[in-house]
Protein backbone atom coordinates (compact mmCIF):
# COMPACT_ATOMS: atom_id res chain seq x y z
CA UNK A 1 0.00 0.00 0.00
CA UNK A 2 1.03 3.29 -0.47
CA UNK A 3 -0.30 6.77 1.39
CA UNK A 4 0.39 10.10 0.70
CA UNK A 5 -0.59 12.75 2.91
CA UNK A 6 -0.74 16.40 2.44
CA UNK A 7 2.31 16.15 0.52
CA UNK A 8 3.63 19.38 -0.78
CA UNK A 9 6.71 20.26 -2.67
CA UNK A 10 7.71 23.91 -3.97
CA UNK A 11 11.03 24.62 -5.96
CA UNK A 12 11.82 27.96 -5.42
CA UNK A 13 8.55 30.05 -6.05
CA UNK A 14 7.41 26.80 -8.03
CA UNK A 15 4.65 24.80 -6.71
CA UNK A 16 5.17 21.06 -8.12
CA UNK A 17 3.13 19.32 -5.49
CA UNK A 18 0.34 21.28 -3.55
CA UNK A 19 -1.32 19.93 -0.71
CA UNK A 20 -1.65 15.77 -2.37
CA UNK A 21 -3.35 13.31 -0.43
CA UNK A 22 -4.39 9.47 -1.82
CA UNK A 23 -4.07 6.05 -1.14
CA UNK A 24 -2.93 3.39 -3.26
CA UNK A 25 -4.18 -0.16 -2.45
CA UNK A 26 -3.12 -3.63 -3.77
CA UNK A 27 -4.46 -6.12 -5.91
CA UNK A 28 -5.23 -3.44 -8.88
CA UNK A 29 -3.36 -1.24 -11.34
CA UNK A 30 -3.73 2.34 -10.28
CA UNK A 31 -3.13 4.98 -13.02
CA UNK A 32 -1.30 8.19 -12.11
CA UNK A 33 -2.61 10.51 -14.85
CA UNK A 34 -2.00 14.52 -15.06
CA UNK A 35 -0.49 16.34 -17.61
CA UNK A 36 2.88 17.54 -18.28
CA UNK A 37 4.14 19.37 -15.39
CA UNK A 38 1.16 18.26 -13.40
CA UNK A 39 3.83 16.73 -10.40
CA UNK A 40 3.58 12.82 -10.74
CA UNK A 41 7.17 12.27 -11.18
CA UNK A 42 7.68 14.39 -8.10
CA UNK A 43 5.55 12.76 -6.39
CA UNK A 44 6.63 9.38 -7.34
CA UNK A 45 10.45 10.78 -6.23
CA UNK A 46 8.73 11.91 -3.40
CA UNK A 47 8.08 8.49 -2.83
CA UNK A 48 11.32 7.01 -3.24
CA UNK A 49 12.74 9.87 -0.57
CA UNK A 50 15.11 11.26 -3.99
CA UNK A 51 14.08 14.52 -3.15
CA UNK A 52 12.79 15.82 0.27
CA UNK A 53 9.31 16.95 0.87
CA UNK A 54 8.64 20.51 1.77
CA UNK A 55 5.37 19.04 3.93
CA UNK A 56 3.45 16.07 4.47
CA UNK A 57 4.18 12.24 4.15
CA UNK A 58 4.46 9.78 1.56
CA UNK A 59 4.99 6.25 3.10
CA UNK A 60 5.36 2.43 1.56
CA UNK A 61 3.93 -0.20 3.38
CA UNK A 62 3.43 2.08 6.56
CA UNK A 63 7.24 3.31 6.65
CA UNK A 64 9.20 6.14 4.60
CA UNK A 65 11.45 4.56 1.77
CA UNK A 66 14.85 4.93 4.09
CA UNK A 67 13.22 3.21 7.11
CA UNK A 68 12.90 0.00 4.82
CA UNK A 69 15.51 -2.52 4.96
CA UNK A 70 16.95 -3.76 1.83
CA UNK A 71 14.08 -1.85 -0.19
CA UNK A 72 14.53 -3.62 -3.48
CA UNK A 73 12.45 -6.44 -1.27
CA UNK A 74 9.41 -4.00 -0.82
CA UNK A 75 9.27 -1.71 -3.77
CA UNK A 76 10.41 -1.68 -7.29
CA UNK A 77 10.54 1.52 -9.12
CA UNK A 78 11.34 2.59 -12.61
CA UNK A 79 12.08 6.51 -13.30
CA UNK A 80 14.25 6.24 -15.49
CA UNK A 81 14.57 4.15 -18.09
CA UNK A 82 18.27 5.27 -19.15
CA UNK A 83 20.10 5.29 -15.75
CA UNK A 84 21.79 1.80 -16.22
CA UNK A 85 25.41 2.28 -16.62
CA UNK A 86 25.98 2.48 -20.50
CA UNK A 87 29.20 0.63 -20.74
CA UNK A 88 27.79 -2.45 -19.17
CA UNK A 89 25.76 -5.72 -19.94
CA UNK A 90 22.45 -5.74 -19.05
CA UNK A 91 23.21 -8.77 -17.00
CA UNK A 92 26.19 -7.02 -14.89
CA UNK A 93 23.81 -4.12 -14.57
CA UNK A 94 21.01 -6.62 -12.83
CA UNK A 95 23.68 -8.54 -10.69
CA UNK A 96 25.18 -4.94 -9.37
CA UNK A 97 21.86 -4.15 -7.61
CA UNK A 98 20.80 -7.41 -6.56
CA UNK A 99 24.03 -8.29 -4.78
CA UNK A 100 23.28 -4.41 -2.90
CA UNK A 101 20.08 -6.52 -2.12
CA UNK A 102 21.23 -9.72 -1.10
CA UNK A 103 19.07 -11.23 -4.05
CA UNK A 104 20.92 -14.21 -6.10
CA UNK A 105 22.22 -14.95 -9.75
CA UNK A 106 18.70 -17.49 -10.29
CA UNK A 107 16.53 -14.29 -9.68
CA UNK A 108 18.06 -12.48 -12.24
CA UNK A 109 18.02 -14.71 -14.81
CA UNK A 110 14.50 -14.91 -14.07
CA UNK A 111 13.75 -11.32 -14.46
CA UNK A 112 15.68 -11.30 -17.73
CA UNK A 113 12.94 -14.22 -18.64
CA UNK A 114 10.28 -12.17 -17.89
CA UNK A 115 10.98 -9.20 -19.55
CA UNK A 116 11.68 -11.23 -22.64
CA UNK A 117 15.56 -9.70 -22.95
CA UNK A 118 17.28 -13.25 -22.67
CA UNK A 119 18.89 -12.38 -26.53
CA UNK A 120 20.57 -8.96 -25.28
CA UNK A 121 21.05 -9.77 -21.71
CA UNK A 122 25.18 -9.97 -22.15
CA UNK A 123 25.07 -6.84 -24.85
CA UNK A 124 26.20 -3.55 -23.52
CA UNK A 125 22.94 -0.67 -22.50
CA UNK A 126 24.71 1.90 -24.60
CA UNK A 127 22.81 0.50 -27.50
CA UNK A 128 19.75 -1.25 -26.20
CA UNK A 129 16.21 1.42 -27.84
CA UNK A 130 14.44 3.01 -25.30
CA UNK A 131 11.86 0.23 -25.35
CA UNK A 132 14.41 -2.34 -24.43
CA UNK A 133 15.42 0.26 -21.37
CA UNK A 134 12.11 0.07 -20.44
CA UNK A 135 12.29 -3.72 -20.16
CA UNK A 136 15.57 -3.30 -18.52
CA UNK A 137 14.00 -1.05 -15.76
CA UNK A 138 11.12 -3.23 -15.08
CA UNK A 139 13.14 -6.10 -14.82
CA UNK A 140 15.54 -4.05 -11.92
CA UNK A 141 11.74 -3.18 -10.17
CA UNK A 142 10.97 -6.98 -10.45
CA UNK A 143 14.16 -8.20 -8.98
CA UNK A 144 13.44 -8.46 -5.32
CA UNK A 145 9.79 -9.62 -5.71
CA UNK A 146 8.38 -6.68 -4.41
CA UNK A 147 5.09 -6.21 -3.15
CA UNK A 148 4.59 -2.27 -4.15
CA UNK A 149 5.46 -1.51 -7.97
CA UNK A 150 6.14 2.51 -9.00
CA UNK A 151 7.02 2.70 -12.59
CA UNK A 152 7.00 6.56 -14.15
CA UNK A 153 5.80 5.87 -17.79
CA UNK A 154 6.92 2.58 -18.50
CA UNK A 155 5.31 2.06 -21.65
CA UNK A 156 7.37 5.28 -23.23
CA UNK A 157 9.12 4.35 -26.40
CA UNK A 158 7.37 0.65 -26.78
CA UNK A 159 5.99 -0.30 -29.89
CA UNK A 160 2.16 -1.70 -29.89
CA UNK A 161 3.15 -5.32 -28.96
CA UNK A 162 5.34 -3.49 -25.98
CA UNK A 163 2.83 -1.71 -24.86
CA UNK A 164 0.20 -4.72 -24.94
CA UNK A 165 2.97 -7.53 -23.11
CA UNK A 166 3.34 -4.43 -20.66
CA UNK A 167 -0.49 -4.00 -19.87
CA UNK A 168 -0.53 -7.54 -19.87
CA UNK A 169 2.47 -8.10 -17.43
CA UNK A 170 1.67 -4.96 -14.91
CA UNK A 171 -2.41 -6.79 -14.92
CA UNK A 172 -0.82 -9.45 -13.62
CA UNK A 173 1.28 -8.19 -11.36
CA UNK A 174 -1.51 -6.73 -9.75
CA UNK A 175 -3.98 -9.72 -9.56
CA UNK A 176 -0.71 -11.76 -7.64
CA UNK A 177 -1.76 -8.88 -4.82
CA UNK A 178 0.48 -5.80 -5.45
CA UNK A 179 0.33 -2.82 -5.69
CA UNK A 180 1.16 -1.47 -9.16
CA UNK A 181 0.93 2.20 -9.17
CA UNK A 182 2.17 3.87 -12.77
CA UNK A 183 1.81 7.57 -14.43
CA UNK A 184 1.00 8.47 -17.43
CA UNK A 185 -0.35 11.33 -19.45
CA UNK A 186 -2.46 9.13 -21.79
CA UNK A 187 -5.66 8.34 -20.36
CA UNK A 188 -6.99 5.87 -23.45
CA UNK A 189 -3.53 3.58 -22.50
CA UNK A 190 -4.84 3.99 -18.88
CA UNK A 191 -8.26 3.25 -19.52
CA UNK A 192 -7.70 -0.45 -20.24
CA UNK A 193 -4.60 -1.26 -18.08
CA UNK A 194 -5.60 0.48 -15.14
CA UNK A 195 -8.82 -0.31 -12.67
CA UNK A 196 -8.21 2.96 -10.68
CA UNK A 197 -7.52 6.54 -11.51
CA UNK A 198 -5.79 9.11 -9.39
CA UNK A 199 -5.58 12.24 -11.75
CA UNK A 200 -3.92 15.47 -10.61
CA UNK A 201 -3.31 18.89 -12.41
CA UNK A 202 -0.97 21.29 -10.77
CA UNK A 203 0.20 19.49 -8.49
CA UNK A 204 -3.41 19.10 -6.68
CA UNK A 205 -5.66 15.86 -6.91
CA UNK A 206 -9.06 16.65 -9.35
CA UNK A 207 -10.56 12.91 -9.11
CA UNK A 208 -9.52 9.86 -7.71
CA UNK A 209 -12.01 7.44 -8.58
CA UNK A 210 -12.53 3.63 -10.65
CA UNK A 211 -11.80 3.62 -13.95
CA UNK A 212 -15.52 2.30 -14.63
CA UNK A 213 -17.20 5.39 -12.97
CA UNK A 214 -14.67 7.32 -14.95
CA UNK A 215 -15.83 5.95 -18.49
CA UNK A 216 -19.24 6.07 -17.02
CA UNK A 217 -19.51 9.41 -16.51
CA UNK A 218 -17.52 10.76 -19.60
CA UNK A 219 -17.90 8.00 -22.32
CA UNK A 220 -21.08 9.50 -23.69
CA UNK A 221 -22.00 10.53 -27.32
CA UNK A 222 -23.40 13.91 -28.16
CA UNK A 223 -24.06 15.93 -31.52
CA UNK A 224 -22.00 18.37 -32.74
CA UNK A 225 -23.36 21.44 -33.69
CA UNK A 226 -22.71 24.86 -35.18
CA UNK A 227 -24.04 28.26 -36.42
CA UNK A 228 -23.28 31.72 -36.75
CA UNK A 229 -25.91 31.90 -34.55
CA UNK A 230 -24.17 30.25 -31.52
CA UNK A 231 -26.34 32.16 -28.23
CA UNK A 232 -29.84 31.54 -30.44
CA UNK A 233 -28.84 27.81 -31.46
CA UNK A 234 -28.18 27.40 -27.40
CA UNK A 235 -31.68 29.31 -26.27
CA UNK A 236 -32.99 26.87 -28.88
CA UNK A 237 -31.58 23.48 -27.67
CA UNK A 238 -32.28 23.82 -24.15
CA UNK A 239 -35.88 25.35 -24.52
CA UNK A 240 -36.19 22.00 -26.43
CA UNK A 241 -34.83 20.31 -23.53
CA UNK A 242 -31.74 19.59 -24.88
CA UNK A 243 -28.20 19.74 -22.17
CA UNK A 244 -25.79 21.73 -24.01
CA UNK A 245 -21.75 21.89 -23.43
CA UNK A 246 -19.54 24.32 -25.42
CA UNK A 247 -16.97 22.82 -27.49
CA UNK A 248 -13.43 23.69 -27.05
CA UNK A 249 -13.49 24.96 -31.07
CA UNK A 250 -16.86 26.95 -30.79
CA UNK A 251 -19.33 24.83 -31.31
CA UNK A 252 -21.60 23.21 -29.00
CA UNK A 253 -21.97 19.73 -27.92
CA UNK A 254 -25.64 18.43 -27.56
CA UNK A 255 -25.20 15.68 -24.98
CA UNK A 256 -26.81 11.98 -25.80
CA UNK A 257 -28.66 14.05 -28.41
CA UNK A 258 -30.00 12.43 -31.55
CA UNK A 259 -29.26 14.35 -34.96
CA UNK A 260 -32.58 13.60 -35.82
CA UNK A 261 -33.76 16.06 -32.90
CA UNK A 262 -31.11 18.69 -33.48
CA UNK A 263 -32.24 18.92 -36.79
CA UNK A 264 -36.05 19.46 -36.27
CA UNK A 265 -35.07 21.99 -33.52
CA UNK A 266 -32.51 24.26 -35.82
CA UNK A 267 -35.41 23.59 -38.59
CA UNK A 268 -38.20 24.83 -36.58
CA UNK A 269 -35.62 27.44 -35.51
CA UNK A 270 -34.98 28.94 -38.82
CA UNK A 271 -31.16 28.70 -37.72
CA UNK A 272 -28.70 28.10 -39.80
CA UNK A 273 -26.25 25.76 -39.38
CA UNK A 274 -22.67 24.73 -40.39
CA UNK A 275 -22.24 21.74 -38.86
CA UNK A 276 -24.21 18.88 -37.58
CA UNK A 277 -21.92 15.77 -36.51
CA UNK A 278 -22.84 13.17 -34.11
CA UNK A 279 -19.79 11.97 -32.12
CA UNK A 280 -18.53 9.53 -29.19
CA UNK A 281 -17.20 11.27 -26.25
CA UNK A 282 -13.51 10.18 -26.25
CA UNK A 283 -11.92 9.64 -23.02
CA UNK A 284 -8.75 11.44 -23.66
CA UNK A 285 -11.42 14.17 -24.48
CA UNK A 286 -12.74 14.25 -21.01
CA UNK A 287 -9.55 13.78 -19.25
CA UNK A 288 -8.32 16.68 -21.44
CA UNK A 289 -11.53 18.86 -20.46
CA UNK A 290 -10.83 17.93 -16.69
CA UNK A 291 -7.43 18.88 -16.32
CA UNK A 292 -7.70 21.89 -18.87
CA UNK A 293 -7.70 24.93 -15.98
CA UNK A 294 -4.89 23.33 -14.17
CA UNK A 295 -3.18 23.74 -17.60
CA UNK A 296 -4.01 26.90 -18.11
CA UNK A 297 -3.45 28.23 -14.67
CA UNK A 298 0.15 26.27 -14.91
CA UNK A 299 0.25 28.31 -18.44
CA UNK A 300 -0.27 31.62 -16.76
CA UNK A 301 1.96 30.90 -13.23
CA UNK A 302 4.75 30.46 -15.79
CA UNK A 303 3.71 33.56 -17.74
CA UNK A 304 4.19 34.97 -14.29
CA UNK A 305 7.57 33.77 -13.10
CA UNK A 306 9.30 34.63 -16.75
CA UNK A 307 8.32 38.24 -16.71
N1 LIG B 1 14.26 19.78 -9.73
C1 LIG B 1 13.35 20.70 -10.08
N2 LIG B 1 13.61 22.01 -9.98
C2 LIG B 1 12.69 22.94 -10.31
N3 LIG B 1 11.45 22.66 -10.76
C3 LIG B 1 11.13 21.36 -10.88
C4 LIG B 1 12.04 20.30 -10.55
N4 LIG B 1 11.43 19.11 -10.77
C5 LIG B 1 10.19 19.42 -11.23
N5 LIG B 1 10.00 20.75 -11.29
C6 LIG B 1 8.77 21.44 -11.70
O1 LIG B 1 7.70 20.90 -10.98
C7 LIG B 1 6.55 20.74 -11.79
C8 LIG B 1 6.09 19.31 -11.79
O2 LIG B 1 7.01 18.53 -12.55
P1 LIG B 1 6.91 16.95 -12.71
O3 LIG B 1 8.09 16.53 -13.53
O4 LIG B 1 6.74 16.32 -11.39
O5 LIG B 1 5.57 16.79 -13.54
P2 LIG B 1 5.02 15.51 -14.33
O6 LIG B 1 3.56 15.46 -14.04
O7 LIG B 1 5.83 14.32 -14.02
O8 LIG B 1 5.23 15.95 -15.84
P3 LIG B 1 5.68 15.09 -17.14
O9 LIG B 1 4.47 14.31 -17.57
O10 LIG B 1 6.04 16.18 -18.10
O11 LIG B 1 6.85 14.23 -16.74
C9 LIG B 1 6.91 21.29 -13.17
O12 LIG B 1 6.49 22.63 -13.26
C10 LIG B 1 8.42 21.18 -13.18
O13 LIG B 1 8.97 22.17 -14.02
Amino acid sequence: MIEVAQLTKHYGRRVAVDGLSFTVHPGRVTGFLGPNGAGKSTTMRLLLELDRPTSGSALIDGRPYGRLVEPLRHVGALLDAKSAHPGRSAYDHLLGLAASNRIGRRRVQEVIGLVGLESVARKRVRGFSLGMSQRLGLAAALLGDPPVLILDEPVNGLDPEGVKWMRDLLIRLAREGRTVFLSSHLMNEMAVTAEHLIIIGQGRLLADLSTADFVARHAGSYVRVRSPERERLRHALVAGGVSVEDGADGALHAIDARMEEIGAIVHAENLAVTELTPCSASLEEAFMQLTASAVEYRGQQEAEVNR
